[in-house]
């Protein structure tokens, strides 16, 4: 089996609460280059604003997946791709590795399997909402790191595992260790990309690089400099294959 994600290099993350910058379009964001959107936060996210992302951005040719923080925003909605379900693998708190996915099975019915994928998440930023709110475990060695990368293709057969420094530029070191160690699942790797350099150095150590701050802060031509960095990168290491 194939999926969408073994062809993408960069997404762009959308926090549904936070703006654009000034005199930019959610089509701008479209234009940018990247191969898929993320719509997802952690903090204030209602219905109402996840369904204005997906209105603005549903009709351009950009796959849109919903990246749900917890089981009461998710949204059923035709116009998206498809659900990324983060569990975090180093969370020290089961709810947040299987316990939100028991309480949404439950009081769902009627899941879209098909659409339904999840990413095991590595939470390495201590200072980030998400390691303060899955209480994660963030001092973990790059052989820890691959351990857990190791495990979630391994054991629990994961398709993405994606190493998370939300808000911060990782160690790149950690994130190759985590590569190295797949064998055929896909690595995402997101936190404190801004630049080209910053998305050509982690998108030859990942498959897929995940810019998130970048947007609402610096805008779409930052962006679009990150989707370079990220394509080139993995243009050559399909070269070097
Ligand atoms: C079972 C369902 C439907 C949901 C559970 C989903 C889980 C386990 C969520 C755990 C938290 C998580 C990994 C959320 C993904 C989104 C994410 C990492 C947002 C970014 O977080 P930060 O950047 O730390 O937060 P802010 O930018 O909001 O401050
Ligand atoms: O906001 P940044 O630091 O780019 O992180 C992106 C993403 O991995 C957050 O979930
Ligand atoms: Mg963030």
């Amino acid at each position: 089996m194939s999926y969408p994600w073994e062809d993408w290099d960069h997404i762009t993350k959308i926090d549904p609460d936070k703006d654009l910058v000034d005199g930019e379009t959610f089509e701008d964001v479209c234009e940018t280059g990247t191969d898929a959107l993320e719509i997802g936060g952690t903090l204030d996210i209602t219905e109402e604003k996840m369904e204005r992302v997906i209105e603005a951005t549903a009709k351009y040719d950009v796959p849109i997946y919903q990246e749900p923080s917890n089981p009461g925003v998710v949204i059923d909605d035709d116009r998206l791709d498809g659900y990324l379900i983060p569990t975090v693998f180093n969370a020290s708190d089961s709810f947040w590795i299987t316990g939100a996915h028991k309480e949404w099975v439950r009081i769902e019915d009627g899941l879209d399997w098909d659409r339904t994928h999840t990413e095991a998440y590595i939470v390495m930023n201590p200072d980030s909402s998400v390691a303060e709110y899955t209480e994660a475990d963030t001092d973990q060695s790059a052989e820890d790191v691959a351990s857990f990368a190791r495990v979630a293709e391994k054991m629990f057969g994961q398709k993405i595992i994606y190493v998370e420094y939300s808000g911060t530029y990782g160690d790149p070191e950690k994130v190759a260790a985590a590569h190295d160690a797949l064998d055929e699942s896909t690595l995402f790797y997101g936190g404190g990309i801004h630049d080209y350099d910053s998305a050509y150095e982690m998108g030859q150590h990942s498959d897929v690089v995940i810019v998130g701050n970048l947007l609402h802060d610096k805008g779409v031509d930052a962006v679009r400099e990150t989707v370079e960095g990220a394509k080139d990168a993995s243009a050559e290491l399909v070269d070097a294959e």
